[in-house]
């Protein structure tokens, strides 16, 4: 009897994922075999430097100096694209595998969150897949289990760790004490952080991720630019110790919901009850919460960054691909996928955290107080200590239930007095 054709793969990235998808391959060859039906197999690849030492050797494949070349190759039935960049290269490639009607992979958010929908539509026209389970929290197999799992459920509400980058910065922040920029360098030493740190750091990483994930469960029309944005600069040391004090952990949180019609998403420091699973993520781990109407809460944990965790998500799209296993991107047809206007941030109503930074001078702390009263937001605990960071006094609040515009309200106030040694930090707490 005649072995099946592998699966012959086009390979564009050869750096922390891309040389990992290599090396995966090379490693669990026969068991991936078993699993998909058929060997899958390397054919080309190309990378911006072929001399680059990756421990791997190159010689057994075809190489191409310019990946959209891969596309057309007679030797390569499917494009795995490893490249980076919500442009340029990975998308002309991209659109080219589609166009020649070839199934793509790709572990791209960045890509995914601005043209998501458009290499969707293009994959529904040419009949193939487009995969990217690498995509959101790299190795959990969150793409799936909503695209899939879940698929017979509405969605409430979806929320998460989704930047490796950021929690592995602020759980060793607070374990051992150590300076941002001290564990950035090490996040970017392991592989975790993108080509640009900036996009882990200010949260469009995790943006980019949320948008992804929000379209997929509520069936919504990817809207990254929906997504209220902050990242992770502004917290410190004081910050940590402080919301640890009052019985929290801080982390980085995507959160998305359908609320009166329209879609919430934000990316936010917030501080998280000791008891809730999301604050025993720690380092480099994702997770993701998705609350189904009929399968209840679904809880998703594993390595979001790095190259074996990463490398896993993308062998198990082209397993599905080896398999014939397709289906619409997005969960459903794009056509179907509703369009959606965003949710105003300032109409959530929860607790916060609040920190600011003042002058060491009588009657300050009432000044505070007066511009919280003021816009109707009470005050649930309040720590001082003597002198902060930069030399003023620390106060760190925890408010009851508010509405963002009130807890706005009371900042702008107290900024635009003349107590404040630094900007206000406000971070939401997450209840359930
Ligand atoms: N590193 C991680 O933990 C994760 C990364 N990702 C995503 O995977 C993708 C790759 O990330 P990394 O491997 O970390 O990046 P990397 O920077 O380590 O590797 C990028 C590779 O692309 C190659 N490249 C650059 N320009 C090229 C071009 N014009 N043509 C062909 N090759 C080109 C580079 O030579 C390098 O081999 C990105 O989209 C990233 O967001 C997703 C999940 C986790
Ligand atoms: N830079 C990203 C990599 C995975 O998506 C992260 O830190 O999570
Ligand atoms: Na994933």
């Amino acid at each position: 009897m005649n072995s099946p054709s592998p699966l012959r793969i086009g390979l564009a990235g050869l750096g922390t994922v891309g040389a990992g998808v290599v090396r995966l391959l090379d490693t669990n060859a026969a068991l991936v075999a078993r699993r998909a039906g058929r060997r899958i197999e390397v054919s080309a690849v190309s990378a911006r430097d072929r001399a680059r030492a990756r421990g791997i050797d190159l010689g057994r494949f075809a190489w191409e100096d310019d990946a959209t070349a891969l596309a057309a190759r007679d030797d390569v039935d499917c494009v795995v694209e490893l490249v980076g960049g919500a442009d340029g290269p990975a998308l002309t490639l991209a659109r080219a595998t589609l166009a020649a009607r070839k199934p793509f992979v790709t572990a791209n958010k960045a890509m995914l969150a601005h043209h998501g929908l458009a290499l969707a539509q293009a994959a529904e026209e040419a009949a193939v897949p487009l995969k990217f389970e690498a995509a959101v929290a790299g190795g959990i197999p969150v793409i799936k289990g909503i695209r899939e799992g879940a698929a017979a459920n509405e969605l409430a509400r979806v929320y998460g760790i989704l930047n490796g980058t950021c929690n592995y910065i602020l759980t060793r922040m607070e374990h051992e004490r150590l300076g941002f920029a001290e564990v950035l360098a090490d996040a970017q030493r392991l592989g975790f952080a993108e080509a640009d740190p900036t996009f882990d750091i200010e949260g469009i990483d995790a943006a980019h991720k949320l948008a992804i994930l929000a379209s997929l469960s509520f069936g919504t029309r990817i809207d990254f630019a929906g997504v209220a944005t902050q990242g992770i600069a502004a917290v410190t040391a004081g910050d940590i110790d402080h919301a640890a004090t009052l019985g929290f952990r801080i982390r980085l949180v995507g959160s998305a919901a359908v609320d009166d019609g329209r879609l919430m998403q934000r990316v936010h420091p917030c501080l998280i009850p000791l008891g809730h699973p999301l604050a025993a993520v720690e380092g480099p781990l994702n997770a993701v919460v998705a609350e189904g109407n009929f399968v209840g809460r679904l809880f998703f944990q594993g390595r979001g960054a790095g190259e074996g965790p990463t490398a896993s998500a993308v062998v198990a799209d082209l397993i599905d691909i080896a398999r014939g296993e397709a289906g619409p991107a997005f969960a459903m047809p794009v056509a179907a996928l509703a369009a959606m206007a965003p949710a105003d941030p300032g109409d959530s109503v929860e607790r916060c955290y609040l920190r600011v930074t003042v002058q060491d001078r009588p009657g300050v702390l009432a000044e505070l107080t007066a511009a919280l009263r003021d816009a109707g937001v009470s005050i649930e605990s309040l720590i001082q200590r003597g002198v902060g960071e930069d030399g003023g006094v620390f106060v760190a609040m925890v408010t009851h239930v508010a509405k963002g515009q009130a807890v706005a309200a009371a900042l702008k106030a107290m900024a635009a007095g003349s107590s404040l040694t630094a900007a206000p930090v406000m971070m939401p707490i997450i209840e359930r």
